[in-house]
């Protein structure tokens, strides 16, 4: 199919996610390095960075990167979202697509704040972009055509599956997946840290960890199994994984993972609600 992303795509924000985003798309082949124009608050080092590792290039003028690019990624923290469009948004033109990667923050509010016609995509992709294998929720705001669809689409499945949710959903979708890498680094973590504690070296405890992360995750791809069957699988009578998924059971840990991913989308709706509240809470 012919490429429909011709132009260029600016990034206005130049931290984790974007630039899981660029290295996911630049390997990809969706755009060319010369394609992609970042910029960020003040840090020039981490531009010069980006620059010198992807090849792409940077500018320090934000109203630059608007007045010549195709697609603007928002890629700034929720509490800085507001503060960035009153600097740049009278610059966006109908007919240009801002895609937010926001948490929280809903296409109505990027849309009161440039001109009418200027089609806003709201999107949720996760860390995984950077090795193609993203969990990228999107939604459309009101302006936005199936065309902006489509080649928003085209960048975001270069970098993983996509999945269009009514934005209603989104918090979910971020509690869920946007948040999701970190319960599973932070669950691998564990695993490595346990590893050693019964007495393997680190880096064993580590391959092993991640080649069993590896083999799940595919054997639930590929098989479309229940995760609950597969887990019986490996669940012998009265063996190892018996004893250890009991100690999980009484520990809690289903609930606990099921009240993080609660507590985060709620914390995405917070974000929303109050972009400049959420600035004195977080902090930066
Ligand atoms: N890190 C992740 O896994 C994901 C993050 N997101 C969303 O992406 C956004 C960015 O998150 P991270 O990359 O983790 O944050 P980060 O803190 O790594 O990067 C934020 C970037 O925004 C820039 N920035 C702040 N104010 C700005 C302004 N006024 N103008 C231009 N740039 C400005 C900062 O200089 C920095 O480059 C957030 O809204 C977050 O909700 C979405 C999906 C996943
Ligand atoms: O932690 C955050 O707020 C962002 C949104 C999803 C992942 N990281």
């Amino acid at each position: 199919m012919e490429r429909m992303l011709t132009g260029n795509v600016g990034f206005l924000g130049a931290g984790a996610i974007a630039e899981a985003l660029i290295r996911g798309m630049l390997n990809a082949g969706v755009v060319q390095p010369e394609q992609v124009l970042v910029s960020n608050r003040s840090d020039r080092e981490r531009l010069a960075d980006l620059n010198r590792r992807y090849g792409v290039r940077t500018a320090g003028s934000k109203g630059y990167v608007v007045d010549v690019c195709q697609v603007v990624v928002l890629a700034c923290k929720p509490k800085d979202v507001a503060g960035l469009l009153a600097e740049v948004g009278g610059r966006f033109r109908p007919g240009q697509i801002v895609l937010s990667l926001a948490a929280g923050i809903a296409t109505s509010f990027i849309e009161e704040r440039v001109a009418d016609g200027v089609m806003v995509v709201r999107a949720m992709p996760n860390t995984s972009c950077q090795v193609g294998e993203s969990a990228t929720a999107v939604c459309l705001g009101r302006a936005a055509t199936p065309e902006a669809m489509r080649l928003v689409t085209e960048m975001l499945a270069s970098v993983g599956q996509v999945y269009t949710v009514p934005e209603e959903q989104m918090d979910a979708v971020t509690g869920l997946s946007g948040s999701g890498p970190a319960y599973v680094y932070y669950i691998v973590e564990a695993m490595i840290e346990a590893g050693e504690a019964v007495g393997l070296a680190p880096e064993v405890a580590r391959a092993l960890t991640l080649q069993t992360l590896k083999g799940a995750a595919l054997t639930l791809a590929t098989t479309g199994a229940d995760p609950a069957v597969l887990r019986e699988q490996v669940t012998s009578p009265g063996g190892t994984t018996a004893a250890g998924l009991q100690v999980l059971r009484e520990a809690g840990f289903a609930q606990a993972l099921i009240s993080a991913i609660v507590r985060a989308t709620e914390r995405s709706r917070e974000l929303g609600r109050m972009p400049a509240q959420a600035a004195t809470e977080v902090g930066d």
